[in-house]
């Protein structure tokens, strides 16, 4: 059941702003030699612009004024290499960061989605693809800028501001003070900002995630949806997410844009103080007009890298949020991970235990109630049972896929709790009622059951189960490429290819829940031909609704509400007259 619905905003956890900022930068770690390549070039680039400046008053106060013409050309051409220097420069640094950026996303990435691939069915549970996949993407996405600007622009802007204060102050603490009047203002401003657009970005993002998963689960969903004509209510559905999440970025864009405009007053209010108090506080007695002009280039030199590490700011702002959601997910834990000192689960008979098992998903609800059975290596049990009784419950425990609260799961001699769950599952094969396939070739699909498996062997898997004659009927043979989860294959088709990827892997234990519950009397016959030659010399559980496909199991269990209730093969159990005779009965019924 998905807690998260796309119509249920995420929870977050706030982990604080800057422990998320600190371990997003540590990745630049990694790329120190060319981030000290980047800091070099900028140190180069504040250089020459603290510079220009010194030059201009020069120019003006010992060049100009006194006729120097050729001093005048010597200063403009030492101007002129220093900024073509600077601007080369600047083009290698943005080279270096898109290469050093790019490659950070591209480790956060993988290590999302490796990450993700550890989680448990719980995790799965809980949330909506098209949720997982905003993280992936979208939240991935928006760090790009953050890390980038964090070396070009937190780091030379934060020492060109604080070199352009000792400049100023050191030339003329009146005029420096005056020029920095402003400054109480901004750093209220930043406060302001950062107390209320943060929790409005967080908003955003989790609306955008909204969206995301609606997408996600309405294009999945897309044939249910117009067989019962409801296209209208999912418009209105999208209609309503698309308004949510323009309005929750119209409310925190609002603040961002606000600070810009602080930012432009704060700076007129310092070039105003400047020139009022060199001009008339001051008076030219004091004052002479290059410093005046050098100091009016200061000031833009101060108050654009303020407008800088505003923008910077305000992107942070932006995208923490998006940080945060990542590093959420990879610091989830699997529920279900190996214990320390865990053994390789060694080849297996086959035999399985339930030893007093009981287990709950939520922790309240009993689903299982002291469940015991023992199975011998190559036995084919079938579970039989209502809805909701419990039979799938029962085969998702035995690969694992969630942990009992009491009890003990045995495969031959082995808890399943203290063997690698790898281990575990290479030996188990697993065909649940969607029989997923992914795109790509026939072969490909098979294969996926055994990736080292020859050609020899999937074509002699897809013999054993049926399927070979309708592959080669098929345009391409193995070759023949599937769109997403099969499309252009019939479901007795796609049974048939899901039956030969399992082959292919030669599972000791086998489960098959509901696998062919939906396909046409003629392809049952091919289909249970093929389950018979899966079910050789292994132990096979089958969870099937339609009593005539499990006649030949050497056992049936009938399961009711979380306990077996009756047990016995398909004869014993009729002359019962108990649960599975009355199953069996109303079935046959159904058929006459
Ligand atoms: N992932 C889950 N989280 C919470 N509850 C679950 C989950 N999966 C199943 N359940 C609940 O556990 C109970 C047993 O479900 P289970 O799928 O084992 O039944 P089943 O006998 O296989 O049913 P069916 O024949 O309809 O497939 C049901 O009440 C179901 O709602």
């Amino acid at each position: 059941m998905a807690v998260n619905s796309y119509k249920q905003d995420e929870h977050s956890t706030d982990v604080g702003k800057m422990k998320t900022l600190m371990r997003l930068f540590s990745y630049l770690l990694d790329y120190k030699k060319e981030i000290l390549a980047v800091l070099a070039i900028m140190a180069f680039c504040v250089f020459v612009s603290l510079v220009n400046p010194l030059i201009m008053e020069n120019a003006i106060d010992k060049h100009i004024s006194t006729g120097d013409f050729p001093g005048l050309a010597k200063l403009i051409g030492i101007a002129v290499v220093l900024n073509v220097i600077m601007i080369l420069f600047v083009k290698l640094r943005m080279l270096i960061m898109a290469k050093v950026c790019n490659s950070i996303l591209v480790t956060i990435r993988q290590q999302l989605y490796t990450h993700i691939q550890t989680l448990d069915f719980s995790f799965f549970d809980s949330r909506p693809t098209g949720k997982i996949l905003a993280r992936i993407i979208g939240d991935i996405n928006s760090l790009k800028d953050v890390l980038g600007n964090c070396v070009t622009t937190l780091i030379p802007d934060f020492f060109t501001i604080c070199a352009v204060v000792v400049i100023m102050f050191l030339k003329n603490p009146v005029l420096a003070a005056a020029s920095l009047i402003s400054l109480p203002l901004m750093i209220f401003c930043m406060w302001f900002i950062q107390v209320y657009s943060h929790k409005r970005w967080q908003i955003h993002r989790k609306k955008s995630s909204n969206l995301n998963a609606f997408v996600h689960e309405d294009l999945s969903g897309i044939r249910i949806i117009q067989s019962f004509s409801a296209e209208q209510e999912t418009m209105a559905t999208f209609h309503q997410l698309t308004d949510e999440h323009r309005d929750s970025f119209i409310d925190a864009v609002r603040l961002n844009d606000a600070f810009g405009s602080a930012i432009d007053i704060c700076w007129a209010i310092g070039t105003f103080a400047l020139y009022f108090t060199g001009i008339v506080l001051l008076g030219p007695d004091k004052i002479s007009l290059g410093i005046l002009i050098a100091f009016g280039s200061y000031i833009s030199m101060f108050w654009n890298p303020i407008m800088n590490l505003s923008n910077f700011y305000n992107q942070i702002i932006t995208n923490i949020a998006g940080a945060e959601r990542i590093f959420e997910i990879l610091d989830t834990e699997s529920k279900i991970s190996d214990a320390d000192g865990v053994t390789k689960l060694p080849p297996v008979k086959g035999a399985v235990t339930f030893d007093h098992v009981s287990f709950s998903y939520d922790g309240e609800k009993r689903v299982l109630d002291d469940v015991s059975f023992q199975i011998k290596p190559g036995e084919t049990i079938a579970l039989v049972g209502p809805t909701g009784a419990g039979k799938t419950t029962i085969v998702n425990l035995i690969s694992r896929f969630y942990d009992i609260q009491t009890g003990h799961i045995l495969i031959d001699d082995y808890d399943v709790q203290k063997i690698s769950i790898e281990s575990l599952r290479q030996q188990m094969g697993v065909m649940t009622q969607d029989n997923f396939l992914f795109s790509g070739t026939i072969r490909d699909n098979i294969r996926y059951g055994k990736l080292d498996a020859t050609d020899e062997e999937i074509i002699a898997a897809a013999k054993a189960v049926n399927a070979h004659d309708f592959i080669l009927k098929l345009e391409k043979g193995y070759d023949t490429v599937l769109s997403e989860r099969g499309g252009g294959l019939s479901i007795g088709q796609k049974q048939l290819l899901a039956f030969a990827r399992t082959m292919v892997s030669d599972p000791r234990i086998l489960i098959l829940d509901e696998a062919t519950s939906s396909i046409d009397t003629n392809t049952e016959i091919l289909v249970q031909e093929g389950i018979e030659q899966l079910l050789k010399g292994r132990t096979s559980f089958v969870i099937a609704h339609r009593l005539s496909t499990i006649q030949k199991a050497d056992r049936i269990f009938v399961i009711d509400d979380g306990r077996i209730i009756e047990e016995g093969n398909a004869a014993q159990l009729l002359a019962q007259k108990g649960f599975y005779y009355d199953l069996y009965m109303s079935q046959f019924k159904n058929v006459m």
